[in-house]
């Protein structure tokens, strides 16, 4: 249950406290049963690289594809190669990434995500939307904007330093957008759907949310997550991650596994809404992000979600006699709602859908 409005304390910027505290606060410390597995494990296998240039090549190679699927069936998620962005134009995303949370804190706080320095809203910068006193914090601070549909964007919340901010987030944007197009046009292939089957959920008014998360170093990584175990909201993800630090986790038959970093190359995992439509073939991974003693982090995620109108349910295709249906159907607006709850409680949002 959520506290009482108005009781709710707002967390300090992480980047903040870093600079003045020795311990974390309790608030951010992880229960003790929960600490055991904060290592992480090494992965059995590599994590599957899959180049995008041979699934998009006309005679689109049969290996690659059954590559991409082994990697989604296995781990929800695979290593992108060959999607065509230049390590310098990746670079230069870095170089706006580090800028922006290098500026002084007042400049950060024109873009706040308080409303009235009160509540929370999803757009801006800050932290997660905190519903409890109870609720663990997690280290990390974000910058989230809307990029998609273009009509929907807030010019108000993106930031104007560094001055190419705002022209490299929408060139980001359209590549990003041409590889989910791709990686949906062969999820659907997989199941023998129409080709543009998963594009099409993405419709006009489908929203692509961009987020900016920041990990600074944490004095005690065993203790704090950077991230909370969760799982995406979306239809798929694209994460830009720092190629320095690692620091994602993946979980798989209860083990945490520590997602390498293969430097370049785009990390693209399956979210709730795909789990959903494709009736449980494709699943949603678990995952969360643990801190550095020494080091920050940074990753940019590209959360690409239906239309907030629209129904998530099982393709009807997708569900016969022997695969009844297993998850019931709900809007997309009710479903990212429940997300954020969930989210902060420490739960799993999926869980509410299953039948
Ligand atoms: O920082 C990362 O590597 C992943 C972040 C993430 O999972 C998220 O923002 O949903
Ligand atoms: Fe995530």
């Amino acid at each position: 249950m959520a506290d009482e409005p108005g009781k709710i304390v707002i967390p300090s910027i992480v980047q903040e406290l870093v600079a003045s505290v020795h311990e974390p606060p309790s608030q951010y410390v992880v229960r003790e049963q929960d600490r055991h597995t904060m290592a992480g494990s090494e992965m059995p296998e590599p994590i599957p690289i899959i180049d995008l240039s041979r699934l998009s090549a006309s005679d689109n190679s049969a290996d690659e594809v059954i590559k991409l699927q082994s990697a989604l069936e296995n781990w929800g998620l695979f290593l992108a190669v060959g999607h065509g962005m230049e390590p310098s134009f990746l670079g230069e995303v870095m170089k706006v990434m580090r800028e922006f949370y290098k500026l002084p804190q007042e400049d950060k706080q024109k873009y706040t995500n308080l409303v009235d320095g009160k509540g929370f809203r999803m757009e801006g910068y800050g932290n997660d939307v905190v519903i409890s006193e109870k609720q663990t914090l997690d280290w990390c601070d974000r910058l989230y904007l809307v990029v998609e549909p273009e009509s929907k964007r807030i010019y108000s919340m993106w930031p104007t330093h560094p001055p190419s901010f705002r022209d490299i987030l929408s060139e980001y944007t359209v590549r990003c957008r041409e590889i989910a197009n791709l990686v949906l046009g062969n999820l659907a292939k997989l199941l023998n759907l129409h080709e543009d089957y998963f594009i099409n959920t993405l419709n006009e008014n489908a929203m692509t949310y961009a987020r900016f998360n920041y990990y600074p170093h944490c004095p005690k990584p065993d203790q704090v997550f950077g991230l909370k175990p969760h799982t995406d909201a979306t239809v798929t993800t694209i994460v830009f991650i720092d190629e320095n630090v690692s620091g994602l986790q993946l979980q798989k038959g209860g083990v945490w596994y520590n997602v390498p970093i293969v430097p370049n190359a785009l990390l693209v995992n399956t979210g709730d809404a795909m789990e959903i439509l494709s009736n449980g073939f494709f699943k949603s991974p678990v995952h969360r992000v643990v801190t550095n003693a020494e080091k920050e982090r940074m990753s940019l995620v590209m959360f690409y979600t239906m239309d907030p109108e629209s129904e998530i349910e099982p393709v009807p295709e997708l569900v016969d006699e022997k695969r009844p249906r297993r998850y019931r159907k709900i809007k997309t607006k009710d479903y990212m709602k429940e997300l954020f709850e969930t989210f902060a409680r420490g739960t799993l949002v999926i869980d509410t859908v299953k039948i």
